[in-house]
């Protein structure tokens, strides 16, 4: 079983309009709302590509229902705890280019927090913990490593998709997978990344502090696989992009979908390359035709 923890869901009310001008009144031409958070994106994607997953995590108020609902909906198993304020709405705005304001989200209290360890417990040999995303500001931001640390001994697959100051504790349980993109790869080094080269030169440095798998994921620029001495690139397929929210977690969930199934680290690379993109060109998450469509489109080459 795959298991996904979103400790700070969203809705994501994606508005487009013509122009964003800021300072001033500004009327969207369409609006949509999706459950979001890292977590239940690659939850969402997983079930899309037929691999069973539990979302757990932090849930509160009428977002958290409309969360909670929607998944079970999507047959996704859902194991939240329920806390006392209201879970987060995070607005997209596609405009000339594609805007986010991400809300900071309930307090949750050290009882949420002790609760949320013990749904740990069910983990066992085999099954995987994706930790995605950001963490409310009430909690501890070594609360991965806690939970990394609970998991130990358990020989249970860690991935990680987290800012630097969340990531870097838990680089010393080895992950199995991290899937930082080139903007967040340059700030864990302070440095700005602009180019493929680049993004390979840091990233053979960040495998050096123990990672197994490292996705560096550039946009519109596809993406980099370094796995044992091996670096692929993964290009872009043709398209038109609706909104690229959700692409990196369609990324993560692509990649673990193709090693659940046993798939070769090329293909699971392809597949983790077709979901990004299947997801940049759907409104929302992508779709499992989609993905399958784009899947005949990606292309893999060595690097080294
Ligand atoms: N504009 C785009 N066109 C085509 N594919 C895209 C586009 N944006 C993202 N993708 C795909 O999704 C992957 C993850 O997107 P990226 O924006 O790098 O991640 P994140 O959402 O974590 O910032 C990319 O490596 C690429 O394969
Ligand atoms: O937890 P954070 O860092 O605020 O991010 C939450 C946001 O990230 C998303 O999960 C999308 O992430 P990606 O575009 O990186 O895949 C949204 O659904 C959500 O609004």
């Amino acid at each position: 079983m795959i298991y996904t923890v979103t400790l700070n869901p969203s809705l994501d009310y994606l508005m487009e309009l013509d122009a964003f001008k800021s300072g001033q009144l500004n009327r969207s031409n369409n609006e949509n709302i999706f459950p979001g958070g890292k977590g239940i994106n690659v939850s969402r994607i997983l079930s899309q590509l037929d691999v069973g997953t539990t979302s757990l995590g932090f849930v509160g108020g009428f977002t958290g229902k409309y969360i909670s609902d929607f998944l079970e909906k999507e047959q996704i198993i859902t194991n939240f705890v329920e806390v006392d304020g209201t879970t987060r709405i995070n607005v997209k705005i596609k405009a000339e280019d594609e805007t986010e304001i991400n809300a900071n989200g309930p307090c949750i209290t050290d009882h949420d927090l002790q609760l949320f360890l013990k749904r740990l417990d069910s983990l066992k040999a085999g099954d995987a913990l994706v930790l995605a995303g950001s963490i409310p500001r009430s909690v501890s931001p070594d609360f991965y490593q806690s939970i990394a640390n609970q998991i130990k001994d358990k020989d249970v697959r860690l991935i990680i998709d987290a800012e630097k100051k969340l990531l870097e504790p838990v680089l010393e349980n080895r992950p199995f997978l991290i899937k930082p993109n080139h903007h967040e790869l340059g700030e864990f080094f302070g440095v700005k990344i602009d180019s493929t080269e680049s993004a390979i030169y840091y990233g053979k440095k960040l495998l050096e502090k123990g990672v197994q798998n490292l996705i560096v994921s550039m946009a519109a620029k596809g993406a980099i696989l370094f796995h044992e001495n091996q670096i692929l690139l993964a290009d872009v397929p043709d398209g038109e992009l609706i909104s690229s929210v959700g692409a990196g977690d369609s990324m993560v969930a692509g990649f673990l979908a193709g090693i659940q199934k046993g798939m070769p680290i090329k293909d699971a690379f392809k597949l983790a390359a077709s979901a990004g993109s299947a997801t940049a060109f759907s409104l929302g998450l992508a779709n499992k035709v989609k993905i399958m469509e784009l899947f005949e489109q990606v292309h893999i080459n060595d690097i080294e």
